[in-house]
């Protein structure tokens, strides 16, 4: 790509050498242009050099621990009671709703009280208040990462992109002093005989208030955590509204999980309207059709499909290739869980298919017999499979993979289970002019699905 040697990685094995075992040599990211300007000089989390990454993820992987998220289960309850309080107006009202709206300011309001303890009001439009600061120029940065900058590439044509990076970085200064005025309260208001409230006291404590660094890394979450987990839930309800009959299934064994025993098991302390299924390891144990819905839905729309970039600082060898010194390297999340030949019919949504993987692997053995017979097949043609041939977790990575993945898979994780379970719960959805909704993707960052609007009709 331009002056930037580039391999795109499509496979389990060299996956797993690259982002696991040759780990050190991969751990940085390249140094574009772009890249420099979001980070203010690469003083962020995502886009850190070793060791100042090792140092900052450590103080923050903590706050997004297993137990720690267990903790937000009151933040993701109330936001996902506003959600299907919105919803049921919109029922009631028999008006179209469009999901992205709401669902990437349920996800954006997590974020920033996890961050730094913002609540964005609920009745706030869009267009008004905190959501307008955040939204407009958070957007914009989207777009901007997300396309590709001939200049971050081709640096003898870096000059022609002076305008566009000039807009870039004041629709950044906009994010940057929002999150100042955030900082400033949140020095003057340090308790420093109490534990840390959010992540920003934590790294104010931490880094002994090194500004920028907690500026940048906040504003990290705001762009990592909110729309991944936003444009996911939207593709669930694409999926789930264009198949009804997965719906229906998803439905009735919620509506077993949670109704039976006289609804000890949901949230009694909302209105009567609008069940809440909390989050909790135990809820989502009693749902294997709805975790596999889910698992799916990231399988076929994994929405970083090609992940973040990483770099070659040495050369090296990758299970018999040469990888030279300074080769970004690409990870093809998308690629990996969508290709016939890592899987059987993989352009199918098919949750059915974790089901019957999740059995196989109880039978552990089988799995790992059913594979060496696989790599006998090595030879012979078309029958060719490759070797985790349907090996679902090790071909459907949409969190990456290795000591530098996802710092919110727990958190992501939590919130896809508690919004889809209770959209499931309380309403039927489909489109709103009753045809397909479209399942092609729009690429930016993430990918996501085009504009559609959903018609929803409260379950009795
Ligand atoms: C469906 C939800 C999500 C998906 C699919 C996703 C996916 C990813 C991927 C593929 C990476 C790149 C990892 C690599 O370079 O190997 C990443 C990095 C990251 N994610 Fe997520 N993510 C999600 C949710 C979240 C949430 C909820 C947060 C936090 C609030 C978060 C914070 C981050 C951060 C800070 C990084 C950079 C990590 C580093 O460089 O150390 N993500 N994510």
């Amino acid at each position: 790509m331009g002056d930037y040697p580039t391999v795109v990685i499509t496979d389990p094995d060299h996956v797993n050498e690259i982002w696991c075992k040759q780990f050190q040599n991969f751990v940085n990211r390249p140094h574009f242009k772009s890249l420099d300007q979001f980070s203010s000089g690469f003083k962020n989390l995502s886009f850190s050099d070793y060791p100042l990454w090792s140092e900052l993820r450590k103080l923050v992987a903590v706050s997004f621990t297993k137990s720690k998220v267990k903790g937000f289960s009151n933040l993701l309850e109330t936001q996902t009671n506003y959600l299907i309080k919105t919803m049921n107006n919109y029922s009631i009202d028999n008006k179209p709703f469009n999901p992205k709206k709401y669902i990437h300011k349920l996800t954006l309001n997590i974020v920033c009280m996890i961050a730094f303890s913002k609540e964005i009001n609920n009745d706030e439009d869009i267009n008004e208040g905190d959501m307008a600061r955040l939204t407009k120029p958070k957007e914009m940065i989207f777009k901007h990462l997300g396309s590709s900058n001939l200049g971050d590439f081709i640096e003898l044509l870096r000059p022609l992109y002076y305008f566009k990076n000039k807009k870039f970085g004041d629709r950044l200064m906009e994010i940057q002093s929002y999150i100042k005025e955030i900082y400033d309260d949140h020095l003057l208001n340090l308790d420093l005989n109490n534990s840390p409230k959010d992540i920003m006291d934590q790294l104010i404590i931490s880094t002994d208030g090194k500004e920028d660094i907690i500026i940048q890394t906040c504003i990290d979450f705001l762009i990592a955590g909110s729309d991944t987990v936003g444009v996911t839930i939207e593709w669930f309800l694409v999926y789930l509204s264009n198949n009804p009959t997965i719906q229906e299934t998803c439905f009735k064994e919620l509506f077993n999980a949670f109704n039976n025993n006289n609804n000890n098991n949901t949230n009694r302390n909302h209105d009567e309207d609008e069940k809440i299924i909390g989050f909790g390891d135990e809820w989502s144990n009693k749902t294997p059709f709805l975790n596999a819905c889910i698992k799916e839905v990231m399988r076929i729309k994994p929405v970083t499909s090609l992940s973040l970039p990483r770099i070659a600082i040495d050369d090296a060898f990758v299970n018999g290739y040469r990888i030279p010194k300074g080769t970004q390297v690409i990870q093809n999340i998308y690629g990996l869980s969508n290709s016939d030949h890592f899987l059987n019919d993989p352009l199918t949504f098919n949750p059915y298919r974790w089901l019957e993987y999740e059995k196989l692997k109880s039978f552990q053995k089988d799995l790992q017999k059913q594979q060496l017979e696989q790599q006998t097949k090595l030879d012979c043609g078309e029958n060719y499979k490759h070797k985790y041939f349907n090996d679902l977790d090790k071909i459907s990575i949409p969190f990456s993979t290795g000591r530098r993945g996802c710092v919110g898979v727990q958190l992501g994780e939590a919130e896809l289970y508690i919004v889809c379970a209770n959209i499931i719960y309380n309403f039927k959805i489909g489109s709103w002019d009753g045809k397909i909704i479209n399942e092609m993707e729009d690429f930016g960052i993430t990918i996501h699905p085009s504009a559609h609007n959903l018609k929803i009709s409260k379950r009795k």
